[in-house]
């Protein structure tokens, strides 16, 4: 298996690559790729931990030779939030950045399992999907936004609020991966119970998460190291499960058929191919209905931005 980091050098690249090191499967390969120079000294670096996956570096304005043979690649390469700053406000330089790799993994890597980390996703997704398809090799169950990260949080925060053991937590979000898109599935959680102020408290918290970090970070950047763990948890479960690992299930943004939206976060069955298949999220509370319903048109926008973005 080869795993492809494109903007390795990030404080999410570092991160996400020192723990693929640390957790992939024997025999792997890692792959990092970053404009930045000093990216095969992160690899070299890397190169010195004792794990069965082998490493190897790439800098400069071609990804090319990082992305050849590369089985699942991951994305984390573009500018992160300031304070006072929207994730759509990323848009400008990202969506750019984001067209740009994909077109280059579209010729070198077109069967890869491709997952986006780099914001807005909502946007930058539907941008990733009109660009393969434009080369001709789109694989809807094989191009993901990682919203793994609004999971974590979820169940980090719930565990917290109510005593409970963080590692049996699990809370499903679905929706996209930004303010109110973000909609954690309070309702579903099993063992706990919600006062109406709690829920609202609580995914308030989990909406406002990222901005949480980039206000205590002070114009020092966006979450990097919870977003390593998150997109690590992600790669992981995906790498199972397309070596055959059977039911591997993971909240993620795809374009899976949903009802409400082209591109939908919700629990999706990984597989060899990728997506195996889009999971019903079950019922929802009137609260999250409401929450739902209120979501959709930002949703929509976002995604026919991205849409336009490739074809205009
Ligand atoms: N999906 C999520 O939940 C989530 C969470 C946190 C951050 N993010 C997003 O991830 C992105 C990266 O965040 P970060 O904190 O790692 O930023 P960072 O600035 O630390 O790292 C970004 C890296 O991208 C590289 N880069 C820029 N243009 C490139 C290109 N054309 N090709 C290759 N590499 C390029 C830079 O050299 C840099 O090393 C941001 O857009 C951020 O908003 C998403
Ligand atoms: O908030 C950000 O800009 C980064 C990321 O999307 C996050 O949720 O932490």
């Amino acid at each position: 298996m080869k795993v492809a980091v494109l903007g390795a050098a990030g404080g999410i690249g570092q991160a996400l690559a020192l723990l693929l090191k640390n957790h992939l499967p024997a025999g792997s390969e890692l792959s990092l790729y970053d404009i930045a120079p000093v990216t095969p000294g992160v690899a070299a670096d890397l190169s010195h931990i004792p794990t069965p996956v082998s490493i190897v570096g790439f800098s400069g304005e071609d990804p090319t030779p990082a992305l050849v043979g590369a089985d699942l690649v991951l994305i984390s390469a573009g500018v992160a939030r300031k304070p006072g700053m929207d994730r759509a406000d990323l848009f400008n330089v990202n969506a750019g950045i984001v067209k740009n790799l994909i077109e280059k993994c579209a010729a070198a890597a077109p069967k890869a399992c491709i997952g986006i980390i780099t914001n807005p996703v909502n946007t930058t997704v539907p941008i990733a999907a009109e660009v393969l398809k434009k080369a001709g090799v789109y694989d809807k169950n094989k191009l993901f936004g990682i919203t793994t990260l609004d999971v974590i949080r979820a169940e980090t925060f719930v565990a917290e609020a109510k005593g409970l053991d963080v590692t049996q937590v699990k809370v499903p979000v679905i929706g996209g991966h930004s303010g109110v898109t973000i909609l954690p599935l309070l309702s579903q959680v099993e063992g706990a119970s919600f006062s109406d102020e709690e829920i609202e408290k609580l995914t308030y918290r989990i909406q406002n998460a990222g901005t949480e970090v980039v206000e205590a970070k002070a114009g020092g950047g966006s979450a990097t190291l919870s977003m390593g763990q998150a997109a690590c948890r992600f790669a992981l479960s995906l790498v199972k499960a397309m070596q055959g690992e059977a039911d591997v299930v993971e909240c993620t943004y795809v374009d899976g058929g949903s009802e409400h939206a082209q591109f939908f976060a919700q629990p999706v069955l990984l597989g060899k191919n990728g997506v195996e298949k889009v999971l019903p999220y079950g019922v929802v509370s009137a609260f999250e209905q409401a929450a739902m319903d209120g979501m959709l048109e930002t949703l929509k926008g976002d995604i026919a931005k991205g849409v336009e973005f490739v074809n205009q």
